[in-house]
């Protein structure tokens, strides 16, 4: 199978303003003598204000499309625009500074650094973003998460939900225009899965959007659209 061509167009500037664009994603892995197409074009639009699950079976895609969106691969085909910047096919450290100005990326193995506060890992995620954040703003961020009072508490002594209202507002700090989470629920309570869905609606910025991956029947009926992926395709 081979891949089609590299698609470098700007994104269409149709005064709609997606927050994210990302169109006729391929993605193909060679695994021993084999190729596996890991995602067949798939295209995938973020407004402002909308947050949207991607449910699918196990290997159908989910975390392949996440790491395109997020700047951490490339696609074989296609390309990833987050607020009308490319964000496929740059270089490796222009990746990561759009990653921190634009996107706030939560996944199982984000965590928090462990030798800074809980506050201080909110002002490190901050730093990076394209508007500064006052300390005051950050400070209101921890207490929106019910986390004010460990604001000078290292990471290790969190409990579990503490841990994951500490995750979502570090990836949140700053107010990144996209929001890609992977799993964000899968650890914690039905209660607190609760609050994190609503955390996240209330923390996203008016120009933002998020985009869940999740197993979780909870998550999809909290979110305004699901797109499900089997084999690597849109259903
Ligand atoms: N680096 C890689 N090398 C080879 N094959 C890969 C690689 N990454 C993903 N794949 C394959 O691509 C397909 C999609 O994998 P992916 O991890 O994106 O699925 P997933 O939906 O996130 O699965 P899960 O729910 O189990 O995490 C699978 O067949 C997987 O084996």
């Amino acid at each position: 199978m081979s891949a089609p061509a590299v698609d470098t167009e700007p994104a269409p500037t149709d005064g709609s303003a997606s927050v994210l664009e990302a169109r006729g994603l391929h993605r193909f892995f060679r695994r021993g003598g084999e190729e596996v197409a890991a995602l067949r074009d798939v295209s995938v639009r973020l407004g402002a204000g909308e947050v949207v699950a991607v449910m699918g079976p196990s290997g159908s895609g989910k975390s392949t499309l996440l790491n395109l969106l997020a700047g951490l691969d490339d696609p074989d085909g296609g390309s990833v625009h987050v607020a009308g910047v490319p964000v496929s096919h740059e270089p490796a450290n222009v990746q990561a500074r759009l990653r921190g100005e634009l996107i706030g990326v939560l996944t199982q193995a984000s965590g928090l650094v462990e030798h800074l506060s809980v506050f201080d890992n909110l002002r490190l995620a901050a730093s990076f973003r394209a508007h500064a954040s006052t300390a005051p703003e950050l400070h209101g961020l921890l207490e929106k998460v019910g986390l004010a009072h460990r604001a000078g508490a290292r990471p290790s002594t969190l409990s579990g939900g503490e841990t994951a209202r500490a995750n979502l507002a570090v990836a949140l700090s700053g107010g990144p225009r996209l929001l890609l989470a992977d799993e964000p629920t899968a650890e914690v309570s039905t209660s607190e899965e609760a609050l994190l869905l609503h955390l996240i609606r209330d923390l996203l910025p008016a120009d933002g959007a998020a985009l869940l991956v999740s197993h979780s029947p909870r998550v999809a009926a909290a979110t305004d659209r699901v797109l499900h992926l089997v084999d690597g395709r849109i259903a």
